[in-house]
This record gives structure tokens, C-alpha cells and sequence, in this order.
């Protein structure tokens, strides 16, 4: 027999986004159900891993300005949980001084008077002597920047969601979705309804519009996640305080290079490129390509004498790519009681309490935070009426 449940907000998704949403729903006193299609923990959407980077260097102020509370948030879910989810370390931004890209960065931190500090070519030998900069490169360090634990950040959000009464029903994918003033969501083994839906889907956001008769252009993509093996353990490990670096588009890679400090696999330091392959959620496994892991070899052999220059271990990842490289944080166009949340293109983990929050306030019919016209569905409209 099918079950049949009536809740203020339904939640499809329990990555990181889902994950903080139905938490914050939950906060306020929302009789909440988060769906998820896998059983939990997964490694098959955007979510997983132990590591991701935080920090408030970026190319535009809404970003930086939008992470100042995300701080404050991770914090708080620290002290609830009674977890560590963020290890302080810095982040260095380095890259080519005369290009438009890592000035964008240089402008951001001053404007909004980040703690930075700009490091000379001597003071970069001094300081990071196993890395290499370049004549021509700059090298500033946003030093709020560090590590979140990301698996066990997923995991404090979920506990603390189910302290407050919410319930997750894990190994559930959503089949359909009827829309109306209230909706229903029908799984394998059940049929929900509630007063309103937040999608956070990910990789599969497009799936479950499909429902409703939208699509974003937003495009998959397989990113390979590689680690690479330090010749002396420990020399970029943050106990050695090596920072997380970001490398600006440079010669030979049109997109950002990014490392984490050796901390999840002792002796081996994971970067990856900001970009990988076009895949299908669920056959991501047939994309092979391996343009990005030569890129990054390149690159470590130039920047980061202390590594073995061919990955050591190679795990996989996607990202959900938006034209503009901004997240979709809105309503549905026609549908106002359905939220989506979606296109986090690479760099949505550090949001997530934010991101949580907004999604629950358009879901309560609150005024936003935020201003949220750089994440608006319409500012695609000339892709989404080509691709009609
Ligand atoms: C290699 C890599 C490195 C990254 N590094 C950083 C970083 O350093 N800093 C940073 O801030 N961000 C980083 N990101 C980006 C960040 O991890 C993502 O933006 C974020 O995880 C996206 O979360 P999500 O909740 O939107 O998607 P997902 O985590 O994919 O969650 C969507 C969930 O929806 C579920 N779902 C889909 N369809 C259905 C259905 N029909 N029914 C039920 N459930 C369904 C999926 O199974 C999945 O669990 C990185 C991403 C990758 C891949
Ligand atoms: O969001 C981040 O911080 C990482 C590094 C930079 C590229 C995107 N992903």
C-alpha cells in the first residue's frame, strides 16, 4: 500500500544544498521531508569528499559579501553538532599580475577589506619554498580562507535537521512531481504533499523539471578529482602550514588550478582543475577524457617541484555548470510554491548555510537576504528560448 504524508516543505536532494535547506526549514518550524534517491552517504553527486575550500576571495563582491554570514553559519552548526568543520589555513590566490582575472581578485580583497596579505617574491621564497612563482605572477593570501570537513559538515546538517523533527527517507527518487497550491511528489515507495517544494538536485536538477516543463541551461560536467604524492610527506600539509591555493587562468589553462593542503590521504595533496568534461549524471563513468589531468601535470611539474608530477590517486566529482558560472537561486517561473536551488558550477559548498537560508526564506514567502538578481532564472532567457 502507498504512503501517504502531508508536510509544510518537501526537499528533493541531500547534498549540500538540500541538506542546509531542510535544515533551515526545519529551524523554523516547518514540518519538513528531505528525499534523497541514494541511500546515505553517497559519492555519486557533487557533495562528497572529505575536503572543500572556503574563503572570501572572489572575483565579485556579491560572493565575498554573501560569506561573511557563511562563516558565521558553519560556526553555529559547529557549536550545535559539537563538530569541527573548518580548519583555518589561508588561501593563497596567485596568477599572472597584468591579467584582467587576478586583479578581479586583488580588487575584491581590498574593497571589502578581507585580511590579505600580498607576499613579495622574497617573501614568497621565504614563506611557501616548495612552491614556485614566476616573474610577472602576484601572490596574495586571503588568510579567512581554510578547509571544511565537507562529509561531516553533510552529516551534522542531516543530524541536526532529524533533532528537530525533520525526517529524511533516504534510497527514495522522486518519479513525478504535480505542481497546484499543494504539491505532490510521488516516489517508488510512497506519495507526499506539501504546501511547497525546494528542488536541490543537482547534477539532476534538469531531470525533475522536466516535470514541470522547464530547463536551465546548465551542463554536467565529470571533473577528475586527483591526488598527488608528496616526495617528502608533510611538505604541503597543513600542519606544515601550507595554505589551499587558487592559481588565475594562466598560459596553458584557460580555467583555475586549486589545492588543498595534504590532510584526508596522508602524503598525497589534492588539486583539481575548475573544469572537466560534458557527462550524463548516471554515466559519468563513460567520460574518460583526460584533458584535465594532463593540464594539471603540466602544471605540477612547473609549480610544485616537492610532488610526483602524475596523479596517485584519481576519484571523480561533478560540477553543474551555468552559462555564467552564478547559481540559480529562485522561484519556479510559473510555479511559485516550487524553489530551486541549482547550478552551483564548482564552487557552491562554502555557501551552503547561506544558500539554505535563502532557499527557506523564498520558500516561506520572505523577503531574501540578499539581493538575488545575479541568481535569477530570467537572466537566461535568451539561452533558454534558443534552446527551444
Ligand atoms: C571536485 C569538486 C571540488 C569542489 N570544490 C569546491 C570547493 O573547494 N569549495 C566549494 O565551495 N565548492 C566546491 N565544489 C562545489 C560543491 O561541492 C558543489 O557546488 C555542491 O556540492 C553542490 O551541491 P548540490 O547539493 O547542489 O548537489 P549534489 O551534492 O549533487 O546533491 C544533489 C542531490 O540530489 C539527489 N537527487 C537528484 N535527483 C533526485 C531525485 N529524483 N530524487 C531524490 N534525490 C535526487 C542526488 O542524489 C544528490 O544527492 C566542488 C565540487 C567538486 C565536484
Ligand atoms: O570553490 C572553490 O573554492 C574551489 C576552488 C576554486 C575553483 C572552484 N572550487
Amino acid at each position: 500500500m502507498l504512503q501517504q504524508r502531508d508536510y509544510d516543505c518537501i526537499v528533493i536532494g541531500a547534498g549540500v544544498q538540500g541538506c542546509f535547506t531542510a535544515y533551515q526549514l526545519a529551524k523554523n518550524n516547518q514540518r519538513t521531508l528531505l528525499l534523497e534517491q541514494f541511500l546515505l552517504p553517497h559519492s555519486r553527486g557533487s557533495s562528497h569528499g572529505q575536503t572543500r575550500i572556503i574563503r572570501k576571495a572572489y572575483e565579485q563582491d556579491f560572493y565575498t559579501h554573501m560569506m561573511e554570514e557563511c562563516y558565521q553559519l558553519w560556526a553555529q552548526l559547529e557549536r550545535e553538532t559539537n563538530t569541527t568543520l573548518f580548519r583555518r589555513t589561508g588561501i593563497l590566490v596567485k596568477g599572472p599580475e597584468d591579467e584582467r582575472d587576478f586583479q578581479l581578485f586583488r580588487e575584491t580583497l581590498q574593497r571589502n577589506r578581507v585580511p590579505t596579505e600580498t607576499l613579495t617574491p622574497d617573501e614568497f621564497a621565504r614563506r611557501l619554498p616548495h612552491m614556485v612563482l614566476q616573474t610577472g605572477e602576484g601572490a596574495l593570501i586571503d588568510t579567512t580562507a581554510g578547509v571544511l570537513y565537507a562529509d561531516r559538515a553533510l552529516r551534522a546538517a542531516q543530524s541536526y535537521f532529524q533533532s528537530l523533527g525533520g525526517v529524511i527517507k533516504d534510497g527514495e527518487k522522486v518519479l513525478n512531481i504535480q505542481p497546484g497550491s499543494t504539491v505532490t511528489v510521488t516516489t517508488a515507495s510512497g506519495e507526499y504533499r506539501a504546501k511547497s517544494l525546494i528542488i536541490t538536485a543537482g547534477p539532476w536538477a534538469n531531470t525533475l523539471l522536466s516535470h514541470m516543463g522547464l530547463q536551465l541551461p546548465l551542463t554536467v560536467v565529470k571533473i577528475n578529482v586527483c591526488y598527488w604524492r608528496e616526495k617528502v610527506p608533510g611538505t604541503y600539509g597543513a600542519d606544515a602550514h601550507c595554505p589551499c591555493f587558487l592559481q588565475t587562468a594562466s598560459e596553458g589553462a584557460e580555467y583555475h588550478i586549486y589545492g588543498l593542503p595534504s590532510n584526508e590521504y596522508p602524503g598525497l595533496v589534492k588539486i583539481c582543475y575548475h573544469m572537466g568534461s560534458e557527462t550524463e549524471p548516471d554515466r559519468r563513468d563513460r567520460q574518460t577524457d583526460q584533458t584535465d589531468v594532463r593540464i594539471l601535470s603540466r602544471f605540477v611539474s612547473i609549480y610544485l617541484p616537492g610532488l610526483e608530477p602524475e596523479p596517485a590517486v584519481v576519484e571523480s566529482c561533478m560540477y553543474t555548470v551555468t552559462p555564467d558560472h552564478h547559481f540559480v537561486l529562485d522561484r519556479h517561473p510559473t510555479h511559485k510554491n516550487i524553489i530551486i536551488g541549482a547550478g552551483f558550477s564548482g564552487h557552491g559548498f562554502k555557501f551552503g548555510p547561506v544558500v539554505g537560508k535563502i532557499l527557506c526564506e523564498l520558500s516561506l514567502g520572505k523577503v531574501p537576504s540578499y539581493d538575488l538578481s545575479p541568481f535569477r532564472i530570467q537572466r537566461f532567457q535568451t539561452h533558454m528560448k534558443s534552446s527551444l
